[in-house]
């Protein structure tokens, strides 16, 4: 199969980039936190209060496992990439691209966003803490990373979209 998957921390641009990458690349794209709020019925906050989050993190590797749709762009949840099951099932479908975005700059986006229930529950210091210990493991599953730190998201997408025609072209 032959997918674009979009991973990295809250904030870090997968479905600004995903939804731009889409258009220019004329490739459907599906944001996989909207898919499953979609299929459940409930938004993300009600979710992790009524079913808490290992319920939510199932059901992510079941969005994984049960997609079917080939040539398309996915961009993921921020906590996809932690499940051994769910990179492999990544690095088997598709391309796998990190948006590696400065955590000052991913604070600045995300902590007034009342959608995130982990950002909601927890100070500053802990969340910079998580992003650091999700850092290797976004970095190991991707097959290419990008620097978003002084880029746009115009220039951004257009770096992904050659990244993407190179690697295909191999
Ligand atoms: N390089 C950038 N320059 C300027 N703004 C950006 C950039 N990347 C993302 N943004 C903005 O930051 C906000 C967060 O981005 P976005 O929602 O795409 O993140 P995400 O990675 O999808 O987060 P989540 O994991 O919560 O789904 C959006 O308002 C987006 O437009
Ligand atoms: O980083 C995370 O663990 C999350 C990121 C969001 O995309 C959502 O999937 C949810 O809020 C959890
Ligand atoms: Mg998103």
């Amino acid at each position: 199969m032959n997918r674009i998957y979009l991973i990295g921390f809250m904030g870090c641009g997968k479905s600004a980039v995903g939804r731009r990458l889409s258009f220019l690349l004329k490739l459907p794209f599906y944001d996989m936190d909207k898919e499953i709020v979609r299929q459940v019925g409930k938004t993300i906050p009600e979710i992790f209060e009524q079913h808490g989050e290992e319920y939510f993190r199932q059901l992510e590797t079941q969005f994984l496992r049960n997609f079917k749709q080939d040539h398309c762009i996915i961009s993921t949840g921020g906590g996809v990439t932690m499940r051994k099951e769910n990179q492999k099932i990544m690095r088997n479908t598709g391309l796998v691209l990190f948006l590696d975005a400065p955590f000052r700059e991913i604070w600045r986006r995300i902590h007034r966003d009342p959608n995130r229930p982990i950002v909601r529950q927890s100070t500053r210091e802990e969340i910079e803490a998580l992003h650091k210990s999700r850092y290797k493991a976004y970095k190991q599953t991707a097959h290419i990373t990008i620097r978003t730190e002084f880029r746009t998201l115009r220039q951004i997408t257009q770096y992904a979209a050659f990244q993407v025609n190179r690697l295909k072209g191999e």
